[in-house]
């Protein structure tokens, strides 16, 4: 078999034309984890007024060392405070409440002592103490959050700041996933077989995608029935932007789903990789929408739809990139086992802010162990042509959280 490198498999991924110009509008509340299609900039600067951030007295630096000022009134937030503040004077200003015109300081209750319409200054503060300049947060212009960012809680409430009521995101890639396999049982599915199996791979695809801001269609499992899957495939590409199928596309006389991709009318980018896990893996294209067949293991289809799929979806997204990417040291020697690109999954800790990687935990052993991927695990990514890395060694790897 003919087997791509996995730098150009991620390459020709790269050069594939994705749509990535569609967008909606929807309400701030729905906005929690989608992806934004336009820059966000600040219209007004924060705050608008200079305004107190403690409850006490506004007045003019100048007066601190009078003793005695006379207090004009109360200031309450959200009052629109129109009286001047002249020497030997003071307002009674709230926490959020606008400075009134003339003064540029606020002093607090602990440090006066109030009787009969005036205060006492008992201890100063130091010029413009506990106000909060004009744009201290953000000024009018400010590009404050970037297009291809996923919304958190931070965005959301900076957003709500901004008063954008509808907030402009990018559609949801609609990505369908299917397990194949006549061996492999979907959820609550009875078994009356003992060589059957419970089908994972459509589950973890699903959750996979759905995190990284896709718009799952949950297609379920499949048996080894060439015609049967060939129409679930095509009704799937009349609503999907990616069809991801899992299982079918080694050398076994019932792997169909290889044979089935071009019959569809589909052009093969390519099928096969160096990689471990995941040689098999094939993508390709049908008019602008893509299929990702990938191993039936369950390591293998979890590290393949991470390697192909989420840089599709992403790119459909406008993100700017899929995942993380950071160089870690190994805290424990590492032997390759294949000659190609190997992923492994490992465990990724964050020291003295360097980032450290070991195997702690994880089994070796086939492409079917997908428990090597819980507990918030990392890819390490040795290449081709690395061997035996020793301890120290910096590495690749694959950030599994946030993406
Ligand atoms: N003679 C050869 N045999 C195999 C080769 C090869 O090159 N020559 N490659 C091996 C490698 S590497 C892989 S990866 C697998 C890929 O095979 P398929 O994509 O055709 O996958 P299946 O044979 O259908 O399944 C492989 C394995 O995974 C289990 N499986 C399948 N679906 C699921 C699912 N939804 N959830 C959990 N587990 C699943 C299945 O029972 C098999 O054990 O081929 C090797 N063989
Ligand atoms: O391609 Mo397989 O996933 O190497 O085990």
């Amino acid at each position: 078999m003919d087997l791509l490198s996995y730098e150009t498999s991620r390459n020709m991924l790269d050069l594939l034309q994705v749509n990535s110009s569609r967008f909606e509008r929807v309400p701030l509340s729905d906005a929690l984890g989608r992806v934004l299609a336009v820059d966000i900039i600040a219209e007004y600067n924060d705050p608008q007024f200079p305004t107190a951030s403690m409850d006490g007295y506004a007045l003019k630096h100048t007066d601190m060392d009078s003793g005695v000022l006379t207090v004009l009134g109360d200031n309450p937030a959200g009052h629109d405070e129109t009286r001047v503040v002249n020497n030997g004077e003071c307002i009674k200003t709230f926490t959020g409440s606008m400075m009134p015109e003339g003064t540029d300081t606020l002093i607090q209750i602990e440090n006066v002592t109030y009787e009969d319409g005036k205060i006492t200054i008992d201890e100063t503060v130091p010029m413009g103490w506990s106000v909060r300049p004009i744009g201290e947060g953000y000024r009018s212009g400010d590009v404050l959050i970037k297009k291809g960012t996923k919304i958190s809680f931070a965005e959301i409430g900076v957003m709500a700041g901004l008063n954008q009521v509808m907030v402009k995101v990018a559609i949801r890639p609609r990505v369908a996933v299917i397990a194949t396999g006549s061996e492999i049982l979907d959820l609550g599915e009875h078994s009356d077989n003992p060589a059957q199996i419970r089908s994972s791979n459509n589950y973890t695809l699903a959750a996979l995608f759905e995190q990284a801001g896709a718009e799952v269609i949950q297609l379920g499992t499949a048996p080894d029935d060439k015609n049967a899957i060939m129409k679930t495939f095509e009704t799937a590409l009349a609503s999907a932007d990616i069809l991801v199928s899992t299982g079918g596309v080694s050398v076994g006389d019932y792997d169909f789903v290889k044979d089935i991709v071009p019959r569809l009318g589909a052009e093969v980018v390519y099928k096969g990789v160096g990689i471990k896990p995941g040689r098999h893996v094939m993508v390709a294209q049908r008019e602008s929408k893509f299929i990702l067949a990938l191993p039936g293991f369950a390591y293998s289809s979890t590290v393949t739809g991470i390697l192909y799929a989420l840089p599709l979806i992403s790119k459909m997204l406008g993100k700017e990139s899929p995942y993380k990417l950071v160089a870690a040291k190994l805290q424990e020697d590492f032997t390759k086992r294949s000659r190609f690109t190997e992923f492994t999954a490992c465990n990724v800790v964050v020291e003295d802010g360097e980032y450290f990687v070991n195997f702690e935990g994880k089994k070796v052993g086939s492409s079917a162990i997908l428990t090597n991927m819980l507990n918030n695990s990392g890819l390490m990514i040795a290449g081709e042509e690395d061997k035996f890395l020793e301890t120290g060694t910096y590495i690749n790897v694959i950030l599994l959280e946030n993406f």
